[in-house]
């Protein structure tokens, strides 16, 4: 069954101040059906959501439920077939040319022949930012995803850990208020993702960026999120939201607690409901 989508947006986002919260996101009715040589695809239908200023949300859902679709459509890389969609109260393609968001996308994506200053450099050289704003815009994003001293190193010489930070600090350079991440943690290990998970809670909490995140880990998203969209496929729509109740300040080990653990519960049930094992 497909949940009530109208979402609570009276529920202030930590960042947000006093007043009606702002959507950044608004989907209302949204559908995208792909057309292919074998049939029509529905990678996303009747989706309605809200993302508000400051939110962190996560994307969840089994393998095509159109978590990735979701996010080339704000970020006007897909076109809806149904349905509307605005960021920041724009047309997707008015957003794109505002450079409303920065995309973190699965593999770190860096040019290996670029050192990581010149890759973090790339969006605002392309955006004809002055020299001396440029170099002060890399120092401040390296600094905050704590890579300072890996300016002239090449993306080959960083871990992966470090090569995804790299990437995130380009999707931060020009200081769009939107962050997408599609499962950029997906490919590290257990430990570095910790860490990564934890920084990135903390960077979240500085730049009072909002982010809308993919991933497959329920843990991740209990973690990291002020709000998680659940969904499923065939086709791709959204079947629970969930307000997280945890507070904003989360140590690794809030991931032992009893209310954790619920919301954790909450997220895997819609996962069930949604999933079917014959396919
Ligand atoms: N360009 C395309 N042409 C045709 N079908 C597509 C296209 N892009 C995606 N799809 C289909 O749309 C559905 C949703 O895909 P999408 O990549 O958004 O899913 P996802 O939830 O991100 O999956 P994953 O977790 O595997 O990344 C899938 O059935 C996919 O095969």
């Amino acid at each position: 069954m497909t949940a009530d989508l109208t979402l609570d947006t009276a529920r202030a986002a930590p960042s947000q101040s006093a007043g009606a919260p702002a959507a950044v996101v608004s989907a209302r009715g949204l559908g995208l059906t792909f057309s292919t040589n074998d049939g029509p695809v529905h990678a996303l239908s009747d989706v309605n959501l809200d993302i508000n200023k400051g939110e962190f949300v996560s994307f969840i859902g089994p393998s095509g439920c159109g978590k990735t679709t979701f996010l080339r459509t704000i970020a006007d890389l897909e076109q809806p077939t149904a349905g509307t969609l605005t960021v920041n109260g724009m047309s997707p393609q008015a957003a794109r040319e505002s450079r409303a968001y920065g995309y973190v996308f699965q593999a770190p994506a860096l040019f290996p022949w670029r050192t990581i200053e010149k890759n973090v450099a790339l969006p605002l050289e392309v955006m004809g930012y002055a020299e001396a704003d440029k170099a002060e815009r890399i120092r401040r994003t390296l600094e905050l995803v704590n890579l300072t001293g890996f300016e002239k190193k090449f993306p080959w010489q960083l871990s992966g850990g470090m090569q995804q930070r790299a990437s995130i600090a380009r999707a931060l350079a020009f200081d769009a208020d939107l962050l997408l991440m599609d499962e950029p943690f997906g490919a590290l290990d257990e430990i570095v993702r910790d860490h990564l998970n934890s920084e990135l809670l903390k960077l979240w909490a500085r730049t009072q960026k909002t982010i809308c995140f993919v991933t497959h880990s329920i843990p991740e998203a209990v973690y990291l999120s002020t709000k998680i969209v659940v969904m499923s496929p065939r086709p791709g729509r959204v079947t629970d939201v969930i307000d997280s109740t945890l507070p904003a300040e989360r140590p690794l080990d809030i991931r032992e607690t009893p209310e954790f653990l619920a919301i954790a519960a909450r997220v895997r049930d819609g996962l069930r409901a949604g999933h079917s094992y014959e396919e």
